[in-house]
């Protein structure tokens, strides 16, 4: 049998109790489900919302809060109370989890992101489960993924997952609000509209926060990635079972054709500051995308701002048009300097470069 990497995304909504509280018997039922691939050999990670939901009664909020301390307070309290939860029903499974954090800025800053990787990858090797929810308490506000289904598109990324299941408490994706008496389920889809989009936005449960419009962007980042999602209920002691073998009662976003970038590559073409700019000519743009190649001195037009060794730029041609990213070989004086120096020399080496002119965040077989 083949193993498979699978991520999965359990919203609040199905974790926790209207009144606020989490939800024992799913949350139960949901660790079975993962438990039953595990003992199988494949990989899980569980992206898990419910920290704000299970936290606010403790606090003394009546309903689930709005305002952010509120919202940070909740998680703080909640999320202590959901973990020892998850520890609890794994443990009856025969199952170690272990913890991890994140925010925006565990993406974008090189070394948090390369050693939450790394954490993954050993937790993995362990056949620990990793359990990942978004810091809720220390996120600033604009910064905040806001729901969990963006960050769990991000995981499967990172980890090159097989899978992405995003596990809410409506079974698919519906062409209207799925309480409308004409609502139909779409069992799969191929390409996500916009009209999708503007009608999933409109509605959502009381507990969760993204509504079916988080999961669809997050559903259109990961076929991307080349990665297939699945959108349902998947609540069933076999309901993940089903999933991966395509069967599962819900909607399957399919992937698109693309070979993900590797690590580093996908770190520099999606979530790597951009700290200059350099202009290119038509030769050195065609090299860049068509050509495989390195970008050299004697294609740069312009350097602009001030950046270090190491840095990320993005590469424009003469018309302003984006070409790509890529990490600079030297700082920019040195590049200002040494722009007319034969032989020409390289200021970006191809295996740190990305071209997003393509509209692609994938190697596209170049
Ligand atoms: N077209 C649609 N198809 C299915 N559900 C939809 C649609 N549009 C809006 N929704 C709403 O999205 C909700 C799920 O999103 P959300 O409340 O954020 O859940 P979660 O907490 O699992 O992330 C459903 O309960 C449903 O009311
Ligand atoms: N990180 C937050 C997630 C907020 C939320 O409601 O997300 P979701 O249920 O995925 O729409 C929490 O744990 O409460």
């Amino acid at each position: 049998m083949e193993r498979k990497r699978m991520v999965v995304k359990i919203g609040s909504s199905s974790l926790a109790n209207r009144e606020g509280g989490i939800a024992i018997d799913r949350l139960e039922r949901f660790s079975k489900a993962i438990a039953h691939l595990h003992d199988q050999g494949h990989e899980l990670i569980l992206i898990t919302s419910g920290a704000v939901a299970a936290g606010f009664q403790h606090v003394g909020y009546a309903t689930r809060p709005v305002t952010t301390e509120k919202k940070q307070a909740a998680a703080a309290v909640g999320q202590g109370l959901l973990m020892e939860a998850y520890q609890h029903a794994f443990m009856k499974e025969g199952m170690k989890v272990g913890q991890l954090l994140l925010t925006r800025e565990s993406f974008q800053e090189e070394h948090q992101y390369n050693n939450a990787y790394a954490t993954l990858q050993e937790l993995l090797k362990r056949r620990i489960l990793p359990i990942i929810n978004e810091n809720d308490s220390i996120a600033v506000e604009e910064l905040t993924f806001g729901d969990n289904d963006w960050l769990a598109s991000l995981v499967a990324g990172l980890i090159k997952a097989d899978a992405l299941a995003l596990l809410t408490d409506v079974n698919g994706v519906y062409d209207r609000h799925p309480h409308h008496p004409n609502a139909h389920k779409k069992d799969s889809i191929d390409v996500i509209t916009a009209d999708m989009l503007v009608q999933a936005d409109s509605h959502r449960s009381t507990l969760g926060s993204g509504g079916m419009r988080s999961k669809l962007e997050a559903a259109r980042n990961a076929q991307t990635f080349g990665i297939q999602t699945f959108i349902g209920k998947g609540d069933a002691p076999r309901g993940l079972q089903a999933i991966m073998d395509g069967n599962g009662d819900g909607t399957y976003v399919y992937a698109k054709p693309n070979h993900l970038w590797p690590k580093e590559k996908q770190w520099v073409g999606i979530y790597s500051p951009v700290e200059g700019e350099l202009v290119i000519d038509e030769g050195a743009k065609d090299a860049l995308l068509y050509g495989g190649k390195s970008l050299l001195s004697v294609g740069v037009r312009a350097v602009k701002g001030t950046f270090s060794k190491g840095s990320v730029v993005a590469v424009f041609d003469e018309r302003h048009g984006p070409v790509g990213k890529g990490r600079a070989t030297i700082a920019a004086d040195d590049m200002r300097t040494r722009l007319d120096e034969q032989p020409a020399i390289t200021f970006i080496h191809r295996d740190h470069w990305v071209s997003t002119s393509k509209g692609s965040v994938c190697s596209d077989g170049m």
